[in-house]
């Protein structure tokens, strides 16, 4: 199968929501606008025309200034949000490894959750069913098998949750910059975990601030500013115009950035 993951034209508006300027030292006003005063609601673009094709062996780091789009990209790329205009054509399996701790039901065990989270993430009822044991193993909760998910300190979530997102093999591996918040062992071992699951992935895209990881893990990078793409290319070519950017006013262009596109 010919694995790709292609953008055309795409944008996505999403929705804000707004209220007036208030007086804040008139106290008792402020109180009773705040409780009564309903928030206006606009539509604000947060990509913009965006359009890039990706092949197997491409590893690209997704890079801008807080605020660029970044995460809202990777969302879109996994599925989570759908474009507002262009479209999204992937072909080939693909994992997000993005906010662990999201979609666990807290009423159910924990294997309820490891069967109802797979299947959410494409996994057939027998293929979750089947990584039971490992996920178990792996996040080293065993003895919580049975246990419901709200009784779980917030590190055995995250362990489940990274134990889980990781139990297989996907050719398009979709992801946010990994801060592990395990103890010390645990976040060894899901280092060389992430190491084999980026090394046999296909495609990767990895959006991170952190230039020795990007450098470390990518052959490309794209560089997005307010929404836009404004360079996709050799990972050190576009890491140079984005140090080059991140000492510029918003709005205007790096040289080494203006040479790329
Ligand atoms: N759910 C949302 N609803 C409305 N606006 C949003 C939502 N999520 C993000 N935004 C806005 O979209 C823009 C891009 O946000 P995004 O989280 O994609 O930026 P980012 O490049 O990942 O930034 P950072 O480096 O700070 O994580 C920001 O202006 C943000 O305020």
């Amino acid at each position: 199968m010919n694995v790709f993951l292609e953008a055309q034209h795409l944008g996505l508006d999403l929705p804000i929501f707004t209220q007036e300027q208030r007086n804040v030292k008139a106290t008792v006003g402020l109180f009773l606008r705040s409780a009564f005063q309903p928030p206006k609601r606009e539509l604000r673009t947060t990509l913009d025309d965006v359009s890039f094709r990706l092949e197997p062996g491409d590893r690209v780091g997704v890079v801008g200034r807080n605020g660029a789009g970044k995460s809202t990209l990777l969302k879109v790329l996994v599925g989570a949000y759908p474009p507002s205009r262009g479209g999204l054509e992937v072909n080939g399996s693909r994992q997000a490894l993005l906010n662990l701790a999201l979609g666990f039901n807290q009423e159910a065990t924990v294997v309820e959750n490891i069967m109802l989270r797979g299947i959410a993430m494409g996994l057939r009822p027998a293929q979750a069913a089947a990584v039971i044991d490992e996920v178990l193993d792996f996040s080293e909760l065993g003895e919580k098998a049975g246990h419901r998910l709200r009784t779980l300190s917030s590190g055995q979530r995250m362990r489940l949750g990274f134990a889980l997102a990781t139990a297989v093999q996907h050719e398009i591996l979709i992801m946010d910059e990994w801060i592990g918040t395990g103890d010390a062992s645990f976040v060894d071992k899901a280092k060389n975990r992430i190491r084999s699951r980026v090394d046999n992935a296909q495609i990767v895209v990895l959006a991170s601030h952190n230039f020795s990881l990007l450098r470390s893990v990518c052959n490309k990078a794209m560089l997005l500013e307010g929404g836009k793409l404004l360079a996709l290319g050799d990972v050190d070519e576009v890491l140079k115009g984005y140090d080059e950017l991140l000492h510029m006013p918003h709005g205007d262009a790096s040289p080494a950035v203006q040479a790329m596109v």
